[in-house]
């Protein structure tokens, strides 16, 4: 089949029974349609539809080697340096339409499934089964177009102890039995961005486990759709309230719903299980396969087009109400000027730095990946700080779409015009740094990605951990040893 369209999207989305609880409602059809997940659905069909537009059709797709039929290039195995710079073209392509705002376009999960499905020394630690299977779903992945998100982290009930200590180990997800065809799982994971309008949830290994035997239960890698029986959707109230483009111009297009997952006695057949009962493996899933690599590239080019955005709109509104000469206004804009080229830097630099691993996929530079994701969940918590400051009241004068087409239009166009648009044109623009500053919506991003790759401060932690300061080190030895 290849790649599908928004409405063959659409379709299949409605078509599946998922679980999902959200203001005391349980939504198991039509999830396309439900006010609450409606239009994040239809922004995402747009991408599918993107694949099919002569425009953008080169830059998204290759020819599936399998099928010759045209697939997403975020599914394209790297074995040059070139072959990175296609998925980059076909991330970015994503990224600029939704500004980075979309944090679970499928090119993420599709490239970690890319990563995994080469890595076979890496599975055949375990058995070399897993990574037959894993290799057979990343084609069905790929041939089928489907749209998946992960959830990783065990339940936030008590955090000084591991998972399997919570509840005497009764509440995160972990195997329950062990079956001749597959295994029972039962518990809970934290969180999945925009399960209910996925096709496939992708439950993998993420937090640190111990090499204890107690362990074992919680050391496990599936993939199941995500209307399997027995698992439901815990979903957060919707940060979208309801308005047009025009008033809510991001939430009203790319609120992502997070939710919890629950498994009770999900089944899960052994085609689809790629890893179990080996906490080591499970703790160097993203290390050792090149997943993490290829998914922190996908995500750098995406923020580039997220940090350009604010850099954009900052822009856009200091020249709007003339604040553009003062000098702190242009110590911001430097600020988000050096953000966006140090973004572009580090994705050129990993590229060019990028090796061959040892199953002969091109990955790129893992250090130079790993200081751009410790980097940005910082940066990024600048950049609603930045637009609130260069719009101060704006944000509050700030009537909307129905109120510009009303009587009241005439007073907005005397007293709302800016130095350079009308009274119309400025409301549109501050309900856009609104809704990119303060809105709910804003709250989310931000957090989002402030812990979009875990917690910064453990992250911190590892990068100390696993950096090679070798040669910063006998270069001070060497200064130290001379007489000169
Ligand atoms: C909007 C949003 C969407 C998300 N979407 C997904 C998703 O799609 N899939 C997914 O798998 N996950 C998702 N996550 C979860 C994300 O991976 C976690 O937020 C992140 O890993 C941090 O874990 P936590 O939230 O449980 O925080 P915790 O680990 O509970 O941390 C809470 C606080 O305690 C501190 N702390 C806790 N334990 C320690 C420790 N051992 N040492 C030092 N400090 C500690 C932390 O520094 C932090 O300040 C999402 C999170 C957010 C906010």
């Amino acid at each position: 089949m290849g790649i599908r369209t928004g409405q063959q999207y659409l379709d299949k989305l409605n078509s599946m029974h998922p679980h999902v609880v959200i203001n005391g409602e349980v939504v198991s059809e039509k999830i396309a349609e439900h006010p609450m997940f409606r239009n994040n659905a239809r922004t995402y069909a747009k991408l599918f539809d993107m694949q099919h537009d002569p425009k953008y059709q080169e830059a998204l797709t290759y020819t599936s080697p399998t099928t010759g039929d045209l697939v997403n290039a975020s599914f394209l195995v790297p074995r040059t340096i070139e072959d990175l710079g296609r998925r980059r073209r076909a991330i970015s392509t994503w990224a600029e339409f939704s500004h980075g705002f979309l944090g679970r376009s499928g090119d993420y999960m599709n490239s970690s499934l890319t990563a995994l499905s080469t890595a076979k020394k890496f599975f055949a630690k375990a058995d070399p089964v897993f990574g037959e299977r894993i290799e057979r779903y990343y084609e069905y992945a790929r041939e089928n177009d489907l749209l998946a998100t992960h959830t990783l982290i065990p339940p936030q009930v008590n955090r000084s102890v591991p998972g399997s200590e919570q509840l005497g180990g009764q509440l995160a997800a972990r195997v329950t039995e062990e079956r001749e065809d597959g295994v029972i799982i039962n518990g809970a994971r934290m969180l999945a961005t925009i399960a209910p309008i996925a096709d496939e949830l992708l439950v993998f290994p993420s937090t640190l486990l111990r090499g204890t035997p107690e362990d074992a239960p919680y050391s496990y890698a599936f993939a199941v759709p995500n209307d399997t029986p027995g698992m439901r959707y815990l979903c957060r109230s919707s940060l979208y309230n309801g308005g047009s483009v025009h008033d809510e111009p991001l939430a009203s297009r790319f609120e992502e719903m997070d939710a919890v997952v629950v498994f009770e006695d999900v089944f899960v057949p052994n085609e689809r299980v790629f890893m179990l009962g080996r906490p080591d493996l499970c703790n160097a899933w993203y290390a050792e396969t090149g997943a993490g690599a290829l998914m922190t590239h996908q995500v750098v080019t995406r923020t580039v087009a997220k940090s350009t955005f604010f850099l954009g709109l900052a822009s856009e509104l200091a020249d709007a109400i003339g604040i553009d000469g003062f000098q702190h206004i242009q110590e911001d804009i430097a600020e988000l000027i050096v953000d966006v080229e140090i973004g572009k830097a580090f994705i050129r630099a990993a590229e060019v730095d990028a090796e061959l691993s040892g199953d002969g996929v091109m990955l790129p530079h893992w250090t130079t990946l790993n200081a751009a994701r410790n980097w940005y969940p910082k940066i990024a918590q600048r950049f609603p700080q930045i637009i609130r400051k260069f719009s101060a009241s704006g944000l509050m004068a700030l009537p909307g779409e129905a109120d510009v087409n009303s009587d009241a239009g005439a007073d907005i166009e005397k007293y709302l015009q800016a130095k350079t648009l009308t009274g119309a044109e400025r409301v549109r623009l501050f309900k856009l740094a609104f809704d990119a500053s303060i809105s709910g919506f804003s709250g989310r991003e931000s957090l989002y990605e402030y812990f979009f790759f875990g917690d910064p401060v453990r992250m911190a932690g590892a990068l100390v951990n696993s950096y090679d300061f070798a040669p910063a080190r006998a270069r001070i030895r060497e200064f130290l040893a001379r007489e000169d």
